[in-house]
C-alpha cells in the first residue's frame, strides 16, 4: 500500500532555554546544516553557539508561541488534518528535528501497512540544509528499521503550477487594497558554499548580485537553491503582473561568519526605508508555514527596523499555511501520485 510522509523542519518542545538547547543541538550538529568537520562543528556549536543562543532564541520563540504550541507544528498538523479527507492513502507528519520525528512518522505509516512512501518535504526550493538532510535521514531509517519499504522523493516544487498559483493567490489577498511602494521577496539564506556542493555538475558559476547564477532547467540548476528562489519569484511576478521596478529579492536568517547569499533582508529593509520607501509588503516564499523566521524575524524585527529608518507601513504577507488552495494543491499532488 502507498502512503505519504509530509516533513517540515521542526521546533523546540517549548519556548524555554532548556527545550531550545537540545533542539538547536540536534539541528546545528547536522553536517548538512553546518558542513564542517565534526570536531570543528562541535567546537563552534557546543562551545560557542549553545552557550548563548538558547536563551536568545527562547525569548524570540516566546513572542510567537501559540496556546496550542509552536506555530510551525500547529499549522503543519492542521494542514495534514485537512488533507486526509481529500486523499485515499495514509498521510503522516514528521519533523526533521524534534517531534514527531521522522522515525515516528515512518512507523505510523508502517503500522498501517504502507510499503511505498512518498516523502514530501515542505520546502519549495531545494537545499542541502533542508531537502537533502530529510532525504538522507529517511533513506537511512528505512534501511535500518523498515526493510523492504520503498521510498520516493517528491521533487522541489519551486516552479510547480499548484505552488505558484497558491502563492500568487495568498499574495494577492495579502496586498489587496494595499498600494505598496515596494514588495520584498525574502527567502531563507544559505551559505554560498552549500549551493556549490549540491551542484551535480560541480561547475557552479560565480554569484553576482541580482543575476541568475544558473540557467533554469539546466543540470547545474537542478539543486541550486538560489536559482530556485529566482524562478519562484519570476513565475509569481509574471502571474501577478508585478511591476519589475517595485519588487526585489533578499535572503534572511544568516548564521555565522561564512559568506551567505546576499543581499540580506535586514540590510535591504533598512536601505529601502532610508531611500524613501514608505509602504512595504514582504512575502517569504521559502516557508510554507509561518514560524519564528517569519513571525519574529520578519514581522516583528524587520518591521521595527523599517519604521525606525523612516518607513511607515510594513505589511507581512502570511505563508500558505492551511489555506484551502494550498491544501487542495497538496491533495492533488498526492492523488496524482496515488494513481501512478
Ligand atoms: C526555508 C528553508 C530553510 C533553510 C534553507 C534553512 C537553512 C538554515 N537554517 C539555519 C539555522 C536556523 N534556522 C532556524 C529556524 C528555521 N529555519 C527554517 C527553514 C530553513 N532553514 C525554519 C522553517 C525555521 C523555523 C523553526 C521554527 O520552530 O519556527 C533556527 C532556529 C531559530 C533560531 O534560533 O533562530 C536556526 C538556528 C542554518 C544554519 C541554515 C543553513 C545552513
Ligand atoms: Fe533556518
Amino acid at each position: 500500500m502507498k502512503g505519504v510522509l509530509i516533513v517540515n523542519l521542526g521546533s523546540p518542545e517549548s519556548p524555554t532555554p532548556e527545550a531550545v538547547k537540545p533542539y538547536l543541538e540536534e539541528f546545528l550538529m547536522d553536517k548538512r546544516v553546518i558542513d564542517l568537520p565534526y570536531w570543528l562543528r562541535a567546537l563552534i556549536v557546543k562551545g560557542i553557539i549553545l552557550r548563548t543562543r538558547p536563551e536568545k532564541s527562547a525569548a524570540a520563540y516566546q513572542k510567537i508561541w501559540w496556546d496550542e504550541g509552536s506555530p510551525l507544528i500547529v499549522i503543519s498538523e492542521r494542514t495534514v488534518q485537512k488533507i486526509k479527507p481529500q486523499v485515499e492513502i495514509p498521510v503522516a507528519l514528521a519533523m526533521r528535528y524534534g517531534q514527531p520525528s521522522l522515525k515516528k512518522g515512518l512507523t505510523e505509516l508502517y503500522q498501517k501497512g504502507v510499503t511505498e512512501v512518498l516523502l514530501l518535504p515542505m520546502y519549495p526550493q531545494y537545499a542541502m540544509a533542508t531537502t537533502e538532510t530529510i532525504e538522507v535521514l529517511a533513506q537511512e531509517l528505512v534501511g535500518k528499521y523498515f526493510v523492504g519499504m520503498k521510498l520516493e522523493f517528491f521533487p522541489p516544487f519551486y516552479n510547480k503550477q499548484g505552488y505558484i498559483d497558491s502563492l500568487a493567490a495568498v499574495m494577492q489577498q495579502g496586498i489587496e487594497g494595499f498600494d505598496y511602494d515596494h514588495l520584498l521577496f525574502s527567502y531563507h539564506g544559505v551559505p554560498e558554499r552549500h549551493i556549490k556542493k549540491t551542484d551535480p555538475t560541480k561547475s557552479h558559476k560565480k554569484i553576482i548580485d541580482g543575476e541568475y547564477c544558473c540557467q533554469p532547467d539546466t543540470p547545474p540548476a537542478e539543486k541550486c537553491y538560489r536559482t530556485h528562489c529566482f524562478e519562484t519569484t519570476r513565475l509569481v511576478a509574471e502571474k501577478l503582473q508585478l511591476n519589475p521596478d517595485k519588487y526585489s529579492i533578499s535572503f534572511q536568517s544568516r548564521l555565522g561568519m561564512d559568506k551567505w547569499l546576499e543581499p540580506f533582508t535586514s540590510d535591504r529593509v533598512e536601505e529601502l526605508a532610508k531611500n524613501g520607501v514608505k509602504k512595504i509588503a514582504v512575502v517569504t516564499p521559502a516557508f510554507v508555514a509561518d514560524c519564528i523566521e517569519t513571525l519574529e524575524e520578519i514581522e516583528m524585527e524587520a518591521g521595527k527596523s523599517f519604521k525606525e529608518n523612516g518607513g511607515e507601513v510594513f505589511k507581512m504577507i502570511p505563508c500558505l499555511n492551511d489555506e484551502e488552495i494550498w491544501v487542495n494543491t497538496l491533495s492533488d499532488w498526492i492523488n496524482d501520485w496515488t494513481k501512478k
